[in-house]
Formats: structure tokens, C-alpha cells, sequence
């Protein structure tokens, strides 16, 4: 896959399928466009290409990044759109004549019903329709995909990641909701305790769950660990307000300190607690790591 950043960067030649959108999560909704764009390009050379729109930078699903790293090797290019003045005020028709047939050189154009585009969102998906014929392109607009009646969106999942329904986040996503960061020092306790934590500052832009302790996995040194992570800001041990995910890697016994470590947020097992000693709170963080343990032995 090709990644690019800007229009005006895309410089292919051969005709394409597009989509377009922000994207944000790839979910199974988004997968659907993807799927339908792959169908457009079984025969002829055509590209596959998704084209993003510049994301919200707070309260995201995934960074670019992550995307990047999600669309690779699906399709034939992964073009990043940041929201330009000058695609601000284009007009609806300006889009369809310069970008989707001058930039990308589209044989189809795949939509969900909801897409908008140009000036003031003039444009929409019947539109997109009516001017298939005077510029030579096929729309394709694809009904959102649902689950249990209502329509799968990044907001739905950013809801649901909120209020700790992670099993069901993730299996629209189809991916666990993961995080990224490089690992800091703490107050060296935990080792003490008998569970040494690698500790991620929670990123500020991604949606961050329910305050407490989850099931993950742990990618480190090209390794993957089954491991239970507490997100919050441990109020038993500490007065400050930073979010953290801590991690207890099942299996691992290196030194983590200063590596980039990736965390898939798995299973909500219960709430972050302020115990009165912490010799109360070891207890019940033995019992988190035992549930752990039994739970990835059974995988
Ligand atoms: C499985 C697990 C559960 C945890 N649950 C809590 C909790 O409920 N309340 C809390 O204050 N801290 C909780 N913590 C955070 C611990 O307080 C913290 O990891 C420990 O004090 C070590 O801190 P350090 O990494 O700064 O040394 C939990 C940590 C783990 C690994
Ligand atoms: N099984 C393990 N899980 C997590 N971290 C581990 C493990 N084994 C060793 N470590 C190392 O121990 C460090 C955490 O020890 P800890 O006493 O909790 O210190 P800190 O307070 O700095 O997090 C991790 O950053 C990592 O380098």
C-alpha cells in the first residue's frame, strides 16, 4: 500500500475506486465501503483507494497511524486528506470534476447514504448519483451496516468504549481497542508489591474507558504477553490526577523502561478502588493477576 499525504501528492494515473470518509476506527461499517471498493477492482486495472479526511485531533478512536498500520496491505492507497481552504470552499460539483475525477481519475465512487461533501456539505450521496453520467463515474452507495438495529458509527463505538462495553466495541472494531506509548518509571512499588507494571501515560486524544482494571495483551520486543492492566490514576498509592495504564505482563521479565509497548484493551473485569491500606489492595490485585492467568490458559 502507498500512504500519502495531501491531494496534491496523489500523482497515479490509472483509474480508481475511491471511497471517502474520516474513517476513524476502520469499523465494520467502514469495512463494508472497503470491501465494496476491493469488488470494484477485481477486473481492469483499477486502484483501490481510500481517501481519509482529516480527523477530530481529540476524542479518537485511532491516530493516523494506527490506520496506517490497519489498511496496509488491504488496499492500493491510503491517502491522507487534511481539510485544505481550498477544499473547504470548494463546491459540491468542483469536488466530483477535481477531485474525485481530476485527482483520482474515479470509475466508481463508493459512499455510505450519510456522505456529504463540498461547500456547506451541499453535496450527498443522490447527488453523487444524478452527476455519475456527465462525469463518467459509478456511484456505488453502500447502506450502513447495522448491529442489533442500530447503525454502526465511530460515535456508537466511541459510546460504548466509554462506558466500558469493550467486548462489544471490539467486536465492531473487529480489532481490540488498542493503545501505544513508551514506558515511564512509577514509584518502583509494584515490584515490591510482588506485580512490576510497565506504565503508559493514557494517550490525551484517544477515548479513554471507564477508569479500572481490563484483560489485555501486551506486544513488546516483538513479543505478544497476556497480561491485566489497571487504567486510572491508582488512588490508593497517589495524589495525582495523570491517567495511566499500568500493566502486569504474564510471563515477562525484562525491563520494559523506555519501550514503545502496545496494550489491546480485552475484557472489563471491574472498577479502579481507592482501598484503605495497601496491603488490601495487593490482595486484590493477586486475585486480578490469578483471573488472568486462568483466563489466558484457557485460550
Ligand atoms: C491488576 C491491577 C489492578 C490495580 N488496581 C488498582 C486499584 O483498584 N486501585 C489503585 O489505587 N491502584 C490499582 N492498581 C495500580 C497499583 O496501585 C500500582 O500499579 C502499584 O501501586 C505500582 O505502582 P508503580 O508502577 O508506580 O510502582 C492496579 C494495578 C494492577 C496491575
Ligand atoms: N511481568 C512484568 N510485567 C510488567 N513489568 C515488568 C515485568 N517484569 C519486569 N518488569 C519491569 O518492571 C518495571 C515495573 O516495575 P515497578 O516496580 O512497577 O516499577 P515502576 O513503578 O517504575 O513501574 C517495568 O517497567 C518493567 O521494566
Amino acid at each position: 500500500m502507498q500512504y500519502i499525504e495531501g491531494l496534491n501528492e496523489y500523482t497515479e494515473t490509472e483509474k480508481s475506486a475511491v471511497t471517502f470518509g474520516k474513517f476513524d476506527g476502520v469499523h465494520k461499517g467502514h469495512q463494508k465501503l472497503v470491501e465494496e471498493v476491493l469488488r470494484c477492482c477485481t477486473n481492469g486495472n483499477i486502484k483501490s483507494v481510500l481517501c481519509a479526511f482529516e480527523m477530530n485531533k481529540k476524542d479518537i478512536l485511532m491516530t493516523p497511524d494506527e490506520r496506517r498500520e490497519r489498511m496496509d496491505g488491504k488496499i492500493d492507497y491510503l491517502v491522507e486528506c487534511p481539510f485544505s481552504d481550498e477544499l473547504r470552499h470548494m463546491s459540491a460539483e468542483d469536488f466530483i470534476k477535481k477531485v474525485i475525477k481530476g485527482v483520482f481519475h474515479a470509475e466508481y465512487v463508493v459512499v455510505g447514504t450519510d456522505f456529504h461533501f463540498g461547500y456547506g456539505k451541499e453535496g450527498d450521496a443522490h447527488m453523487l448519483e444524478a452527476y455519475a453520467e456527465k462525469y463518467h463515474y459509478k456511484a456505488i452507495v453502500v447502506e450502513k451496516a447495522r448491529f442489533k438495529h442500530r447503525e454502526i458509527s465511530s460515535s456508537f463505538i466511541k459510546s460504548l468504549v466509554k462506558d466500558g462495553s469493550i467486548t462489544t466495541a471490539n467486536y465492531l472494531l473487529t480489532y481490540p481497542y488498542p493503545v501505544e506509548g513508551i514506558v515511564e518509571h512509577g514509584k518502583h512499588l509494584g515490584s515490591e508489591l510482588g506485580f512490576p507494571t510497565c506504565n503508559v501515560e493514557w494517550p490525551a486524544h484517544k477515548v479513554l474507558p471507564p477508569k479500572g482494571v481490563y484483560v489485555s495483551r501486551v506486544y513488546i520486543d516483538g513479543e505478544v504477553y497476556g497480561a491485566i492492566s489497571n487504567i486510572g490514576v491508582k488512588p490508593t498509592v497517589s495524589d495525582e490526577n495523570r491517567v495511566l495504564i499500568e500493566s502486569y505482563l504474564y510471563g515477562y521479565s525484562g525491563d520494559a523502561y523506555g519501550k514503545n509497548v502496545k496494550i489491546e484493551l480485552l475484557e472489563f473485569r471491574r472498577p479502579e478502588h481507592k482501598f484503605s491500606s495497601i496491603k488490601e489492595m495487593q490482595v486484590r490485585v493477586r486475585q486480578d493477576i490469578q483471573y488472568v492467568r486462568e483466563y489466558f490458559e484457557k485460550e
